[in-house]
């Protein structure tokens, strides 16, 4: 990896627009946003289906020109400095465009071939557990070993900064670690990564910051510990509240109680004070609460709550119209 990036964010992203169609059919799927990426840190772009993540994420690979705003990687225009940034940037599309022909070494050489300064290539199979795959043709690998042959392409070149779309979808809970550990790897040693994602738990292990998009634009965004900060914690058990604890709604700090799905939820904003005080209650009533668990606010409510327009439209509105 080379050292030549200037000193400040990977990746920066200001005031961002991207439209579709002119005229009367034009549609704005990005609305002005803003966002940074700085040296050895993961920022994961969430969002409900349609939120522009993809069209947000194709202008910093430069592969469109913003309809406004700027975006700059390592430093330089993805579009106007195109050479360099691609020389320097390891991008994952959404899909694969491989010769369904060629074998998965044979991919991987042709892609090398293109590079100045590749890594082996029986490194890059070995890291995306390959090797045995490395004579079988693209048209026969199954869906999860073409997304690790995709990354592993992506990975080729030694990138500075990498922007990954998607990058674990299709793939078993086995290889989705394993891509887990290999960005947490590319961290390491101080490379950037911008990627999009639906899993939020790959979210909440993997990324230093996210954002979540919505309608075009971020609507929540910082540490995955200050978004859940404002968000209530949770407390389950299965079944209907049993007979012998006294009302829940009572426990204190208790916001909410709801029985569905065969399941009782208590919301608190204070775990703890809830959690103590029902384990009394049935300690002292004698009862057992069957698959009891208890949980912080997680990316899943924030994102439940953006996706349901529960999210505050004053900041949402923030960067609109700018
Ligand atoms: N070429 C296009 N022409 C017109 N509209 C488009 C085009 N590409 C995307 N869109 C629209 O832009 C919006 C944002 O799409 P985009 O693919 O960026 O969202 P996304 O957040 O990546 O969604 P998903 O999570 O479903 O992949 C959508 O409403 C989509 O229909």
């Amino acid at each position: 990896m080379t050292t030549s990036a200037p000193p400040g964010p990977h990746i920066e992203v200001r005031g961002l627009r991207r439209s579709y169609g002119t005229g009367t059919t034009a549609f704005e799927a990005v609305r002005g946003i803003d966002l940074v990426v700085e040296p050895g840190t993961v920022v994961a772009l969430l969002g409900t289906n349609g939120a522009g993540k993809t069209s947000a994420l194709e202008v910093v690979e430069g592969l469109a020109p913003p309809t406004d705003g700027e975006v700059r990687v390592l430093g330089l225009d993805p579009v106007a400095d195109r050479a360099e940034v691609r020389r320097r940037t390891g991008v994952l599309l959404q899909t694969s465009g491989f010769p369904a022909d060629l074998t998965v070494g044979e991919t991987l050489r042709m892609w090398s071939a293109t590079m100045t300064a590749p890594r082996p290539v029986e490194d890059a199979l070995a890291e995306l557990d390959l090797t045995d795959r490395v004579d079988v043709r693209v048209r026969s690998l199954s869906g999860g070993e073409l997304r690790r042959l995709d990354l592993a392409c992506t990975l080729l070149g030694e990138p500075e900064a990498v922007l990954l779309d998607e990058p674990t979808t299709g793939l078993d809970p086995e290889s989705r670690r394993r891509v887990w550990d290999l960005v947490a790897g590319l961290r390491d040693r101080g490379c950037s990564v911008l990627l999009t994602t639906h899993h939020l738990e790959e979210a909440e292990t993997l990324a230093d910051r996210v954002a979540i998009m919505h309608a075009g634009r971020i609507v929540r965004e910082g540490t995955p510990a200050q978004l859940g900060a404002d968000h209530p914690s949770t407390i389950r058990f299965e079944g209907a509240a049993p007979a012998g604890l006294p009302d829940l709604a009572r426990l204190p700090a208790a916001r909410r109680v709801a029985t569905d799905h065969g399941r009782t939820t208590i919301e608190s904003h204070d775990l703890q004070a809830t959690l103590t005080a029902l384990l009394a209650d049935a300690a002292d009533g004698g009862v057992r609460l069957a698959g009891l668990e208890a949980r912080s606010a997680t990316l899943e409510s924030v994102f439940l709550a953006v996706a349901s327009g529960a999210h505050n439209d004053d900041r949402a509105l923030e960067g609109a119209d700018r």
